[in-house]
């Protein structure tokens, strides 16, 4: 369950224009992955720039339990990994909490083990579908000893004497189903291979290279990516610097466009092409984004972005841009509820298995906020009102959902009335220091 009982609400309001500079915490999806490669590698893996968030913390003492070692030494994360193919059974549960990466990565990392795990979290976890990631692992000869139904948590898995190497085609665009395929092939002999038709984040196949696993990927002629890992190799402990969140980012960007005045710039952002789809929509939408000293930090493009407050207009987000942009889609509805004209998303269906229905939570939040939209099966439209008109006065249900807590937020800085969500403490799952980091360019949240 999650670590804070009693709902703590907040309230943001209109104030002066915001300004300053800021830095966002470690990218989410690069932390888990540090911490379980870490974990599982050969010798020391030291990472900088770690998302201290409660999510992350989770993976680091689910591995904790199967035999690494995960201690912080000044700025610095040192992980101290057991040796491919050498992960102890855990001696309890795993809790992981809120977190969708950490559960789903850590079935297939551990998944194959001849060893039962058992998997656990809070309300909003024990919701979402987990057989995205247990038909694969099924494939490979893992068991499903219990779960709750649907494939919910909590469940038990116990792997197989020898796990067996798939091809799999992966049948949603989803990078954890493909994470979860490739680290299940780490403890598989010979070759697994995942097949996707639909590009996500590449974070996991660029760092088991990093770490040393033989992987290669292969984009055919229609697109399709084959990703191939051979089973069984050696990983070895490296250094690691995590660049900042761009879903992070993305609050104080959106922040900066729509209260007017504003100038604010983020630095030390991750560029990856596979997670700026929210930058490229806002461009479209008429936003003043510069990206400055654009450089590579570890392996992975990062820069520093200038936003200043722009007049919006409403834009087509087309399907094919959604997974490079999928978590940022609450507070793109934020800008939308600014801009002029509308602003149509096309292909969100994944949004309905987030930490919420995040289709439902954010039309029910624009709707209680005067904000004009409409909510289809897989789409979401938002009538802006530039200048926030009328816009405001509401009461925010968050439903465990860090991403709705934050974007509300960021509505109530520019709304004409103050918003307000029920719930804070979510907040802490991706972003713990994002009250204080928004404060500190000068916004009213309390
Ligand atoms: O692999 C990852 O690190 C993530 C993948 C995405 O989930 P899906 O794979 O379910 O789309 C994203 O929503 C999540 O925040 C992080
Ligand atoms: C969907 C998210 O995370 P996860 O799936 O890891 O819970 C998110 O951070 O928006």
């Amino acid at each position: 369950m999650s670590r804070h009982s009693t709902p703590r609400p907040a309230t943001a309001r209109r104030g002066r224009p915001l300004s300053g500079t800021a830095r966002v915490p470690g990218d989410k999806s690069i932390s888990h992955r540090s911490i379980l490669l870490g974990a599982l590698a050969a010798g020391e893996t030291r990472v900088t720039g770690l998302l201290e968030g409660e999510d992350v913390m989770r993976t680091g003492d689910a591995m904790r339990a199967m035999g690494a070692r995960v201690d912080k030494a000044g700025d610095e994360w040192i992980v101290q990994g057991v040796g491919n193919g050498c992960l102890l059974e855990a001696p309890g549960p795993l809790d992981f909490g809120n977190a969708g990466t950490g559960s789903r990565l850590t079935m297939g990392l551990v998944g194959t083990y001849h060893m039962k795990t058992t998997f656990t979290g809070d309300a909003s976890l024990s919701k979402r579908p987990m057989g995205r990631v247990l038909d694969p692992l099924r494939l490979m000869g893992v068991q499903v000893l219990d779960a709750a139904p649907g494939d919910r948590m909590p469940l038990t898995l116990e792997g197989p004497r020898i796990a067996a190497p798939i091809s799999y085609r992966v049948p949603m665009a989803s990078a954890q189903v493909k994470s979860a395929v490739l680290l299940a092939g780490l403890n598989t002999p010979g070759v697994t291979t995942v097949i996707e038709p639909v590009m996500t984040r590449d974070h996991t196949e660029r760092m088991l290279k990093g770490f040393g696993a033989e992987i290669e990927v292969e984009t055919d002629a229609g697109g399709v990516r084959h990703i191939r890992l051979q089973g069984q190799g050696t990983l070895s402990g490296r250094t690691i610097q995590v660049p900042g969140d761009p879903s992070s980012a993305a609050f104080p960007l959106v922040a900066a466009l729509i209260v007017p005045g504003s100038d604010v710039t983020i630095e030390n952002v991750l560029m990856n092409r596979t997670r700026t789809g929210l930058i490229d929509t806002l461009l479209e939408m008429g936003a003043s984004i510069e990206l400055l000293d654009r450089r590579d930090a570890g392996g992975e493009e990062v820069a520093d972005l200038r936003v200043r407050s722009s007049e919006l207009r409403g834009v087509t987000v087309p399907a094919e841009r959604a997974p490079f942009m999928i978590d940022e889609y609450p507070v793109l509805a934020v800008a939308a509820s600014f801009a002029e004209g509308e602003t149509r998303m096309e292909g969100v269906e994944e949004l309905r298995v987030k930490e919420s229905d995040r289709l439902a939570a954010v039309a029910r939040g624009l709707e209680a906020n005067g904000v004009e939209c409409e909510e289809g099966r897989d789409t979401l439209l938002v009538r802006g009102r530039p200048g926030g008109r009328g816009l405001g006065g509401g009461m925010v249900e968050t439903h465990l959902d860090h991403r709705i807590a934050m974007s509300f937020l960021i509505l109530g800085l520019a709304a004409e009335k103050p918003v307000s969500i029920d719930d804070r403490s979510m907040i802490a799952t991706s972003f713990p220091e994002f009250l204080d980091m928004m404060a500190g360019l000068g916004a009213e949240i309390g």
